[in-house]
């Protein structure tokens, strides 16, 4: 009943800091299994330009994984083809997908219970020639589900976004009533799955400033977002606005609230990576398997030198190691 939990981590972009981030966790005494889906020689590359043993063991779906320092079981993927610290190759993007793919795939067949992801560099997979937005959107399309949603989360701040990879100009069109009721209602549900908030008190945010300004500065929020809440509500979701974003992340509001939805991007994640970046966790709700990333990017600018902080990737596995025990002991309580 109590078999430890399995999580792939995928290594992420070759040029970036996600390979030698593995490393360090395998020098560590590890809580939850975890199995490394990237190249062998990839991973065998970085630990020999960091000077770190790092013994890498196959493993094979129904074996546990390896936890003691030193130690690091690998699903190995084929296809990389370039190695350097630093140097985005556009060759290696295949494989990048390919391993978001093994873990994803191996989540759905149930020989992993979660997948956590190392960063990606986006721009590199599409200059190879491969549409993609992110991992939120790539998992989105392999799980088959209509909507998920990106959620950062450190310990005090929980923040959700409506739209996620969009240029800014095409933000407004896509708050449609469909998307931000989907969107609610899958926030508010993982809430209570996940982290056991029966009811969460969500804040809304306007797109506009000042919420719109009575319709005198933008007027979506009156056209779209307040007669969705204004449905949502009735259908005894907890939602508080639209809400100035200016003032929704101060104390007074966010004080009395499990979450904020922010209409874009950059209108919730900089607050968030203000107030905790390094060690915060992006997750992925809706899907039908557990996704939880690091809140940082590739930085290029570190990679090879060891000097990447773990801080993001120790919080994405604890946090992706919880949710993939909640959603085990659900289905078992399912079962009976
Ligand atoms: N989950 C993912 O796959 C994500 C991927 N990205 C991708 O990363 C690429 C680079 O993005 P940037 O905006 O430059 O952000 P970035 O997070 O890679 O770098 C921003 C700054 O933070 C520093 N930094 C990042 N992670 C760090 C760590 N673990 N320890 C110490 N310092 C760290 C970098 O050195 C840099 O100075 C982009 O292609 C973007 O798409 C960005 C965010 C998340
Ligand atoms: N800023 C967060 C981010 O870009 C991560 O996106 P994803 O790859 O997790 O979809």
């Amino acid at each position: 009943m109590n078999a430890p939990v399995i999580l792939a981590l995928t290594a992420g972009e070759p040029a970036g800091i996600g390979p030698e981030l593995c490393l360090q966790l395998a020098l560590e005494a590890r809580d939850a299994g975890i199995v490394v889906v990237a190249s062998r020689a990839l991973l065998e590359a970085r630990a020999e330009q960091l000077g770190q043993t790092v013994a890498l063991h196959d493993w094979v779906p129904g074996q546990p994984a390896e936890t003691e320092p030193g130690r690091l079981s690998v699903r190995h993927v084929e296809g990389c083809v370039d190695y350097q610290p630093g140097v985005l190759d556009a060759r290696n993007s295949g494989y990048v997908l390919e391993t978001l793919t093994v873990a994803a795939k191996g989540c759905l067949a149930g020989d992993f219970d979660g997948m956590v992801t190392a960063p990606v560099h986006k721009g590199v997979i599409n200059d190879a020639g491969i549409a993609f937005s992110g991992h939120t959107e790539f998992l989105q399309e392999l799980c088959g589900v209509e909507r998920v949603v990106m959620m950062l989360a450190t310990e005090d701040l929980r923040v959700a976004l409506v739209t996620t990879h969009l240029p800014l100009k095409d933000v407004s069109a896509a708050i449609t009533p469909d998307r931000l009721s989907q969107v609610s209602r899958i926030l508010a549900a993982d809430l209570k799955t996940f982290f056991s908030i029966e009811k969460p008190r969500i804040l809304v945010a306007g797109l506009n400033p000042h919420a719109g300004e009575g319709g005198h500065l933008g007027t979506e929020e009156i056209d779209v977002i307040e007669p969705t809440l204004e449905k949502l509500r009735s259908e005894g979701l907890d939602l508080v606005g639209p809400l100035p974003a200016d003032t929704l992340f101060t104390p007074h509001w966010l004080d009395q609230a499990d979450a904020a939805l922010a209409m874009y991007h950059d209108q919730g994640l900089p607050v968030l990576k203000f107030q905790g970046f390094g060690r915060a966790v992006n997750i992925t709700l809706g899907l039908p398997i557990v996704r939880t990333s690091v809140d940082h990017g590739t930085a290029l600018d570190l990679a090879g030198t060891g000097k990447a902080d773990a801080g993001s990737l120790h919080t994405a596995i604890r946090v992706g190691a919880q949710m993939a025990k909640g959603r085990k002991a659900a289905n078992q309580e399912n079962q009976l």
